[in-house]
């Protein structure tokens, strides 16, 4: 493919994604990975363009652009090169008329953004959510450790004690250090946030929110593989996806238990004021993730965020009641609005006064509110939101 045939080419994949993010359809990857298979013409070389260039136009515009080429005009502000694409040849995008509709830059949506800046995260800070991910790994303690674990390639360290940190695009997952569950691809904020639930061999521990496992491993780490770990979702397929893991990372105690969405305590009751600690890694709005989704930022309304915060503080209550006198609740979001994260805190607290804030002792990251917070732009890692709170009687 021509250049000019890869911008066209970007174009109307655009077109796809952001119809989809309108009406809730699929996610840009998967659109991508359609539009690229059904250009049977397209080599290896263009796909890798044609994605380029489509995820550069995601993170260049700030709200949702009315069409693809608004978009790709709006990268074409900041890349000019993309500019002289537009020739009007073959296969090629029509020249750029004169007061053509350009999509708008910024960060996200207008509320988002002055959400996000009240959260305290603006400027350079709100700039580094759209930044691409670096890929991290975590040492998978079960079978290796850090200091003497011998891969293809030399990661950099990570404050996170078994994290290491690879360019992006590193075949981590073809290396045999993988297929034999040494390692797991983890990013290091998400490696920091399972550090602070302490978890030690013998305890009781639930991983509330599991999905597909990526914290119940390396929490099953911490505990050297002894005691009792539940990993809990109400998402059957997600769940599902666990077990395949556990297998490879050796994780012996993680045991599954499906939640019903409404009815979460029938499945937990046998563990009903007995849990050392639950970690609630509650479903948010994502804004931490932007770095590696950020067509996310699209999909989002003021009503989905107020959503997610009453599901977050409904999901915490039930933590309360699973752990024992002496127990920790560890409450995390990949999220850096405060109305997913010091606010639902404060809620909890001011309805659960049993339960008090405890220190979060982290190395990296910084104090909001009554609990911690990581970022891209200050710490290198995804932003999230994780506070622990103690039953104190
Ligand atoms: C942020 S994701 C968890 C990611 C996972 N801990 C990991 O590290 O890969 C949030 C999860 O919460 C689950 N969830 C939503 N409502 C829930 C509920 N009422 N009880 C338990 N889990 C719930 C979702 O299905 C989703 O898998």
């Amino acid at each position: 493919m021509r250049p000019a045939a890869r911008v066209q080419a970007a174009i109307e994949i655009l077109d796809d994604i952001i119809a989809a993010a309108r009406n809730n359809g699929a996610s840009a990857d998967r659109i991508v990975a359609e539009g690229l298979k059904a250009r049977r013409y397209a080599g290896s070389k263009d796909r890798r363009a044609v994605r380029e260039h489509i995820y550069a136009a995601i993170r260049a515009c700030g709200p949702v652009p009315e069409t693809g080429r608004a978009a790709i005009l709006r990268l074409a502000e900041v890349e000019p090169e993309i500019a002289d694409l537009f020739d009007g040849s073959d296969y090629g995008p029509a020249a750029i008329v004169n007061g053509e509709p350009v999509a708008k830059g910024g960060i996200a949506p207008e509320w988002l953004e002055q959400a996000l800046a009240d959260s305290g995260i603006a400027g350079g800070a709100a700039s580094a959510l759209l930044e691409r991910a670096p890929l991290d790994i975590r040492v998978n303690t079960l079978k290796a450790d850090r200091d003497t674990i011998e891969l293809p390639e030399q990661g950099e360290p990570l404050v996170a004690p078994q994290g290491l940190r690879f360019p992006v695009g590193t075949p981590v997952e073809s290396w045999d250090a993988f297929a034999s569950g040494e390692i797991e691809v983890q990013d290091g904020g998400s490696q920091l946030a399972c550090s602070v639930v302490e978890a030690k061999a013998g305890e009781t521990v639930i991983d509330l929110c599991a999905g597909s496992g990526g914290k119940t491993l390396a929490l099953a780490a911490q505990m050297s593989n002894g005691g009792t770990l539940i990993a809990a979702d109400t998402n059957r397929d997600r769940l599902s996806r666990l077990a395949p893991r556990a297998e490879r990372a050796g994780a012996e105690i993680a045991h599954t238990v499906l939640l019903d969405p409404s009815r979460e305590m029938e499945a937990l009751a046998p563990w009903e004021g007995k849990a050392d600690a639950v970690l609630v890694d509650a479903p948010c709005s994502g804004t931490g993730t932007w770095r590696r989704n950020p067509e996310a930022r699209w999909r989002l309304s003021e009503t989905d965020v107020a959503k997610y915060a009453t599901t977050q503080l409904r999901i915490i209550e039930i933590a309360a009641s699973l752990v024992r006198p002496g127990g920790r609740i560890v409450f995390v979001t990949c999220s850096l609005l405060d109305a997913e994260g010091a606010q639902v805190l404060d809620l909890f607290l001011a309805r659960n006064p049993r339960f008090s804030a405890g220190n979060v002792k982290l190395s990296a990251g910084s104090p909001r509110g009554k609990g911690w917070r990581l970022a891209p732009y200050d710490d290198a890692t995804d932003g999230f939101f994780i506070a622990r709170i103690d039953l104190v009687w």
